[in-house]
């Protein structure tokens, strides 16, 4: 398989901040990648200068054969590169099914296909956008980077603020469209444990620099490089009784 993506001694940050430190990864078509890392290590500011939204210093960024380092970002987009942001870019006054047409290129991603692998987004997709849980929100936004029919999908921190019920719902979406659609995917997470599961390689970023990188499998079965490079949480789950009787909000916001 050829590398989609080719980062080459990567330096880059915001005006006088340099965040990331000489980073360089390939990515094949078809690989899900998991970026990890301890808060503020400089995975958003990866994805950002994927998507060409952070200050360049160096280096070179070449994706499907082509060196995109001076496109602006409507231009990455237009290559092909999906960005789903932390903050869950969707139309809130418009409907389920307006924020999908809005965006659709006439491409292989239709609003049928789209609620084939999001049910609830079909179950709701007269609702405006300001109607939707956090949960169906971020399918949302997952969804209509799919109606731009990416060769690569950047997700940052899909599952952030997730009721689990949710997580688990969205992680399957996810899995599917890398199992299945052979969809290219950089999916960055603080729960490590939660997606290495569904992810191909990982790497572990410390100070803008890769620090670890491994096969997922590897990384899952490496406590002391779990334990090194991520946070103390990330430790396996052990069963516990639960001392909340109350099941978490299914809606997909936070319990509270
Ligand atoms: N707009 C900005 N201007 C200047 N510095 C920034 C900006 N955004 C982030 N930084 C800094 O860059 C560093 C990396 O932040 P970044 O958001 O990329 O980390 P992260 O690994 O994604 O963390 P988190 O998991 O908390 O989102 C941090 O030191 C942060 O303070």
């Amino acid at each position: 398989m050829s590398d989609l993506l080719v980062i080459e001694n990567l330096v880059s940050g915001y005006r006088d901040a340099v965040v990331i430190n000489g980073l360089s990864l390939s990515l094949e078509a078809g690989q899900a990648l998991a970026l990890l890392g301890r808060n503020g290590t400089g995975k958003t500011t990866l994805i950002d200068s994927i998507m060409g939204l952070t200050r360049h210093v160096s280096g070179r960024i070449s994706f499907n054969g082509e060196d995109i380092t001076r496109f602006a970002p409507e231009r990455r987009a237009a290559a092909g590169i999906g960005w789903v942001p932390q903050e869950r870019n969707i139309f809130r006054s418009l409907t389920v099914e307006e924020n999908l047409t809005a965006v659709q290129r006439g491409s292989a991603w239709t609003v049928e296909r789209v609620y084939a692998m999001f049910p609830r987004l079909g179950e709701r997709k007269r609702n405006l956008g300001n109607q939707l849980s956090g949960g169906e929100q971020q399918m949302l936004a997952v969804a209509r980077a799919l109606m731009l029919d990416p060769k690569l999908l950047l997700l940052d921190e899909p599952l952030e603020g997730l009721a689990p019920i949710i997580v688990d719902e969205l992680l399957a979406a996810i899995a599917r469209l890398i199992r299945e659609e052979k969809l290219t995917v950089i999916l960055v997470e603080q729960k490590a444990r939660k997606i290495l599961p569904v992810t191909d390689r990982a790497v572990i970023l410390d100070r803008g620099a890769i620090v670890h990188a491994a096969t997922s499998a590897e990384l899952l079965a490496d406590e002391a490089a779990m334990a090194a490079h991520l946070s103390v949480a990330e430790r396996p789950a052990r069963p516990r009784r639960s001392t909340n009787p109350v099941p978490p909000d299914a809606t997909g916001h936070n319990a509270p």
